[in-house]
């Protein structure tokens, strides 16, 4: 009859392992007296380092070594081959060479956790030479009580020959030829080979590492006894589980170990477990293996909130001294508050993780109250608080008494039973889209293995819904979730689970903006497809959809990488849905130059001038309004032509006649949509120019030119930056590289012509200071409204007092915020009540003029940018206008006179005076008065230009409100309508 398991059992079997031993270990012998001075017998003292001459002296009198295969030992250089001098041909001369083999053999120990002595006998002295290498082997018994081998690494320089050795999947590799002298030790049942030497001579002693004879045999293998007993107990736990089912007899379907030492969030992880934490965990690693648990590493937290006694501190502190915010003790801690009554308890799991650090859940509650009994300790997990925990402190408020928060931390190995895994991962609270898309890699892994497939698989179909909810999408950063949607997608693929492939693209489909994903999943249908085991049918309409959900434009990049087999599904599919879809698709409004070349490029790869001429040119002849999409395909479909595919006098033909009609119906103030980079873009409308210049079609760029002459004044203002601006700069270069001059009229007059509506709607004019006292009213009726709505629309008082009580202040206040009055408002703490003083400003004078000048400044960098000498010949005569902009200054001509007008002004007191704003603004402000009451800053040019480059000048603000000048012959245009009161 079984015995019964108890949790106890567990945490002694758990406790029994005692040491960390590795299934090999390193050590750098520095600091260790370690000559040991070798004689050789037919040599003599050999000296340290080796050099040439004596190791080949060492040569000559070894050996081939041979290897044990089998019963026999052979000599076969193909799989050793090194140099051997039996433990016979020398000795060693340096008396205290047997205490440094004592404190290695100690060395040892300590490294492979072996708690018997051990001993170490002299085996052989090896020496390889370039080229030289044991292929991996494990090491025979050669001795009574052989566990192991131990090398002893002698000074002699080289390179390669490395010691790699591996065992259960853990892997370790030695570089002798970095550290001399060291020493390297293994477990005889440890696989182990040595790399070939690249070059000097690699010279190392062997020993065979015994315990006594009458001892367990210690080895790498889990043969320990302890190893045994924790194996049992846990398979007796995972027995009774399924004995008793999930009645109330139910063990338990998880626990919770203390560790003995104590991890930080950033630390946990099986790498980063010290001794004998780390020593347990490797066991029920290896144990969980064959056992149905899987073992995870925890940081929990226990908060508690309760009242603490009353502390005469705190009443000190508030009566004579002046409030304390924090009772901290003299060394800058804070206090500690014992609770009298925990009010509030609760635990969670901050992280969760697996064995390799990764995270899978974060901030996960968890039942504080049975904390106990989930423990193997059986303890509160948490330690003493008052060395330990972090705590908050709250004085005596009034209407409560004194409190404090107490957090606890501490961390645990979690042990659970795989029938209840995933429960366990899932629960707590509700997953975050992150936490799900955590899990789902782990769960991808899971898939991987045969025995958990089916459950990952199943979790994957539970979970990508929570992870890629679209608002959530981006709750990682989005090229980690990118890495993670593909990771998925790529293990569905590997098994092919086809139904749940489409199951998690259409979750996905709503990425629309993630290129680089949908790119990355048609690298990946590449890549399988050329493995050749994938059923490409069950997957076409995913993919189709996947591309539908973006615009034809973005389709070039993920087919671009696809790169099918000739022939092969793929190719068909491409060829007939793809494209077709493609084609249904541009016909929809709103493509723009993407869109074309998108189509275009799909048809060269998939099909042929014959079927683009069926298909695309109808589309084309129909869209002679969506001029971008019609230049993309126009211009993309002469470049191939030109490289041979189509052909190129029918593309010309093609091309030509549709740019007619282009320029014939181009609109350019209607059209709102086509000048923005994303129907079409500045570079294409300039190369446009150049192939009209190529080509010799002079009819349709005079034409094009002129219609953007004679239309320039109604380009609404956010195109001047966005399109038009950087227009001229592509033009500019289209020109140079045709050799047309640019003083051609032609470009002079579109240049002209976007300049100057570029002064008017994005500069403006300078902006004429507001010297009225009149403010506007505050919308509300109450009588302090009223009243002080009376001082606001008066054009003679700058001050107003309003002696109103405290809440009445703060309705004023309020008011006058909330129409961001060009006031400022302060009270005046005395009498009773209190009075809230108002007063009159002309901040908005400085701010207007501030970002008048930023626009002027980027109006600057714009014709830098452009250049001088390119800009002269472009501009012609009206160069010096248009790049001074002096005639949108207020005051260009007499600097020197303001300063009397300013004076005079301080006389006269009620005369408008126009000049520097600031300097206005500052002498004059509690002074002006003026009968004036229009807001200078109505209609403001230059807002929302999005001018490429002086987008950090922040330009807000509606220039859609621009009164629009009507007309079109260029010269007049520079006269702009004007609501503020100009002097001039
Ligand atoms: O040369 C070494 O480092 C290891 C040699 C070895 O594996 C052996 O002698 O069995
Ligand atoms: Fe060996």
């Amino acid at each position: 009859m079984e015995q019964k398991f108890k949790k106890s059992d567990l945490l002694d079997a758990l406790e029994a392992i005692k040491v960390s031993g590795s299934f090999a270990s390193f050590s750098n012998m520095a600091g260790v007296s370690c000559n040991p001075s070798i004689f050789v017998r037919g040599i003599g003292m050999i000296k340290t380092p080796l050099a040439e001459d004596q190791a080949r002296q060492l040569i000559r009198q070894a050996r081939q070594a041979p290897y044990g295969r089998r019963c026999d030992t052979i000599v076969d250089t193909s799989v050793r081959n090194t140099w051997e001098l039996d433990a016979t041909q020398f000795e060693f001369l340096n008396p205290h060479w047997t205490t440094t083999l004592k404190t290695c053999c100690k060395t040892v120990a300590r490294g492979l956790g072996i708690t018997s002595p051990v001993s170490a006998e002299l085996y052989k002295m090896l020496v390889y030479e370039k080229g030289a290498m044991f292929k991996a082997h494990t090491d025979t018994e050669k001795i009574p009580g052989m566990f192991g081998t131990l090398v002893i690494c002698l000074p002699s320089p080289h390179e390669g020959g490395d010691l790699v050795l591996k065992h259960r999947g853990e892997k370790k590799v030695f570089k002798t030829s970095e550290i001399q002298p060291s020493l390297a030790c293994w477990y005889s049942d440890v696989l182990h080979e040595v790399l070939p030497v690249t070059s000097g001579y690699r010279w190392v002693l062997t020993y065979n590492l015994a315990v006594s004879p009458e001892l367990p045999r210690p080895s790498a293998g889990l043969v320990r006894d302890e190893n045994r007993v924790l194996r049992h107990t846990l398979r007796r736990w995972l027995e009774q589980r399924k004995r008793h089912g999930a009645g109330d007899q139910a063990e338990a379907d998880h626990f919770y170990y203390l560790l003995d030492h104590e991890y930080t969030e950033a630390s946990i992880s099986l790498r980063g477990l010290k001794t004998t934490d780390l020593a347990r965990l490797q066991c029920l690693r290896a144990i969980s293996a064959e056992l149905e648990f899987d073992v995870f590493l925890a940081v929990l937290e226990k908060e508690e909130m309760g009242e603490t006694a009353y502390d005469y501190n705190d009443y000190r502190g508030r009566g004579g001294y002046g409030w304390y915010d924090e009772d901290e003790d003299e060394d800058g801690n804070k206090s500690w508050h014992e609770l009298d009554e925990v009010l509030d308890r609760s635990a969670s799991i901050l992280k969760l993780v697996d064995l390799d650090g990764h995270t899978l859940r974060t901030d996960m509650p968890i039942d504080g109250a049975h904390i106990c009994d989930s423990t193997l300790q059986n303890e509160d997990p948490f330690e003493d608080p008052s060395d330990q925990g972090e705590r908050d402190y709250e004085p005596y408020m009034g209407n409560s008494g004194p409190s404090a928060t107490h957090w606890y931390r501490t961390t645990v190995a979690v042990l659970v039973a795989r029938d209840a895994v995933n429960t366990f991962l899932l629960g707590g609270s509700t997953l975050r889209s992150s936490e799900a898309q955590t899990l789902l890699q782990y769960y991808a892994k899971q898939c991987l293995e045969p025995k958990t497939r089916a459950t990952g698989l199943q979790m994957i179909r539970r979970l990508a819904p929570l992870a890629w909810k679209p608002p959530q999408y981006y709750a990682q950063t989005p090229s980690q979730n990118r890495a993670i949607v593909l990771t998925i997608l790529e293990t569905i693929l590997q098994l092919h689970e086809y139904a749940l492939f489409g199951d998690v693209l259409a979750i996905l489909r709503h990425l629309k903006d993630d290129d680089d994903a949908c790119a990355g999943l048609f690298t990946l249908i590449n890549a399988a497809a050329g493995i050749g085991s994938l059923q490409f049918e069950r997957i076409d309409n995913s993919l189709l959809e996947c591309l539908t959900s973006r615009p034809v434009g973005n389709w070039k990049q993920p087919m671009t990488v696809l790169c099918p087999v000739p022939g092969s599904d793929i190719e068909v599919w491409a060829a007939t849905e793809v494209v077709k879809v493609c084609l249904q698709t541009c016909q929809k409004t709103g493509v723009g130059e993407r869109d074309g070349v998108a189509a275009v490029f799909l048809i060269r790869q998939y099909q042929d001038w014959d079927y683009l001429k069926a298909n695309l040119l109808p589309i084309l002849n129909e869209k002679v309004a969506a001029s971008g999409f019609m230049l993309g395909a126009l211009q993309e479909m002469v470049k191939y032509a030109a490289e041979g595919v189509f052909n190129l006098a029918e593309c010309l033909q093609t091309y030509k006649k549709l740019a007619k009609q282009i320029v014939n119906t181009l609109n350019i103030a209607e059209d709102k949509s086509v000048f923005s980079p994303v129907r079409l873009s500045p570079v294409r409308l300039a190369d446009f120019f150049g192939d009209c210049i190529r080509f010799g079609w002079d009819d349709i760029s005079a034409h094009l030119g002129l219609n953007i002459a004679s239309q320039a004044t109604r380009i609404p203002a956010p195109q001047l930056g966005g399109f038009w601006i950087p227009f001229i700069e592509h033009l500019l270069q289209t020109l140079k590289d045709a050799d047309v001059p640019l003083s051609t009229p032609r470009y002079q007059d579109i240049a002209c012509a976007i300049f100057e509506v570029f002064l008017d709607k994005f500069v403006g004019k300078e902006p004429t200071p507001n010297t009225s006292l009149r403010r506007p009213r505050v919308d509300c009726s109450c009588s302090d409204c009223v009243w002080l709505n009376e001082f606001l629309e008066s054009s003679d008082q700058s001050v107003g007092n309003f002696p109103v009580a405290k809440a009445r202040r703060r309705h004023l206040h309020n008011m006058l915020d909330g129409v961001h009055a060009d006031v400022t408002h302060l009270t005046e703490r005395h009498g009773s009540p209190y009075t809230l003083v108002v007063t009159k400003t002309f901040k908005e004078n400085e701010i207007a003029k501030k970002k008048w000048s930023k626009r002027f400044d980027a109006a600057k960098q714009v014709f830098a940018k452009l250049g001088e000498v390119q800009l002269r010949a472009l501009l012609g005569d009206e160069y010096d206008k248009i790049t001074g902009m002096e005639h949108l200054r207020l005051r260009y001509r007499s600097r020197a006179s303001l300063v009397s007008k300013q004076a005079q002004s301080e006389v006269s007191r009620t005369q408008p005076v126009l000049g520097s704003q600031q300097q206005q603004a500052r002498v004059l402000a509690p002074l002006l008065m003026s009968q004036s009451g229009l807001q200078q800053n109505a209609g403001q040019p230059g807002s929302s230009m999005g001018l490429p480059g002086v987008g950090a000048l922040g330009f807000g603000g509606a220039a859609g409100a621009l009164p629009q000048v009507a007309g079109t012959k260029r010269k007049a245009q520079t006269q702009r309508v004007d609501l503020t009161e100009d002097s001039e």
